[in-house]
């Protein structure tokens, strides 16, 4: 289990390259779970100047472990599945990133797809709460994901928040999107959030507004697809 209660990858238990891509997956979740606990572990610490010193020179050190071959800006991961799939540097789903709560997404019962995290105060705003721009992203991309779970995987061109109360963070959270109309290649979509111990309390709506890129415009912003 991660810092926020999430299970980590499962232990590889295919065969052939299937393995190996459930491999590199798992060691990436693996790191992604152990440099979370370390953004946790610096923003909450009190430690002296002295100990925050030695370690940054640690970091160092292992960021001079990483830097071989690097991918580059517009290379998409042979770990990851785009569009639409699993993403393990994401910073709202990947398990692989520093950063990322991360939100876990699901079918829905009813329509759209639904997505549960726990915001740790590396994602804070007001003290004890969720960044609003956190709750922006947590939307955005879980209304990205219910654009896919259609089959039509798009981007956001328009994006509209309710901030009706504050996000508690170390609160399970519940997310929920799904399209509402689309005409073309344009998709209407709404989302919510709210605690998974009050579901039915939204405390951020979202209205959106997605588009397909034509294909030509798709090739040029993705070359690596
Ligand atoms: C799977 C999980 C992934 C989740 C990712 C989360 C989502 C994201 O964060 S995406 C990143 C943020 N978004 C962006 O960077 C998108 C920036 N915008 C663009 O690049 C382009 O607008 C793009 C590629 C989406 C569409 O371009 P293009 O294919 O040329 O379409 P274009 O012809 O301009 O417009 C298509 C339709 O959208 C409509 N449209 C465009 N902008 C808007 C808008 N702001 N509001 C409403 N409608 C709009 C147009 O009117 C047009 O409608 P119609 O076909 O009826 O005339």
């Amino acid at each position: 289990m991660n810092m926020n209660g999430t299970p980590l990858a499962p232990e590889p238990t295919s065969t052939g390259p299937d393995m190996e891509l459930e491999h590199r997956r798992a060691a990436i979740a693996a790191l992604g779970h152990e440099l979370r606990t370390l953004v946790d572990a610096t923003v909450r610490t009190e430690a002296a100047p002295d100990t925050l010193h030695g370690v940054a020179a640690g970091v160092r050190g292992l960021v001079a472990r990483l830097t071989g071959r690097r991918r580059t800006r517009a290379e998409i991961p042979d770990v990851d599945e785009f569009p639409g799939g699993t993403r393990m540097n994401s910073p709202v789903t990947g398990t692989g990133s520093p950063v990322a709560p991360p939100l876990r997404v699901t079918p829905s019962d009813d329509d759209g797809v639904v997505g549960r995290c726990v915001l740790g105060i590396a994602h804070e705003g007001p003290p004890g709460y969720g960044h609003g721009g956190f709750s922006a992203m947590l939307l955005d991309e879980l209304m990205g994901w219910a654009c896919a779970a259609e089959g039509t995987p798009a981007m956001t061109v328009s994006l509209q928040l309710g901030y009706r109360g504050p996000v508690p963070l170390e609160t399970p959270l519940l997310v929920r999107a799904g399209v509402t109309a689309r005409e073309n290649r344009t998709l209407h979509v709404t989302g919510s959030i709210a605690t998974e111990a009050d579901p039915t309390r939204p405390l951020v709506t979202g209205e959106a507004v997605f588009v397909t890129p034509n294909p030509d415009h798709a090739r040029n912003l993705f070359p690596g697809m």
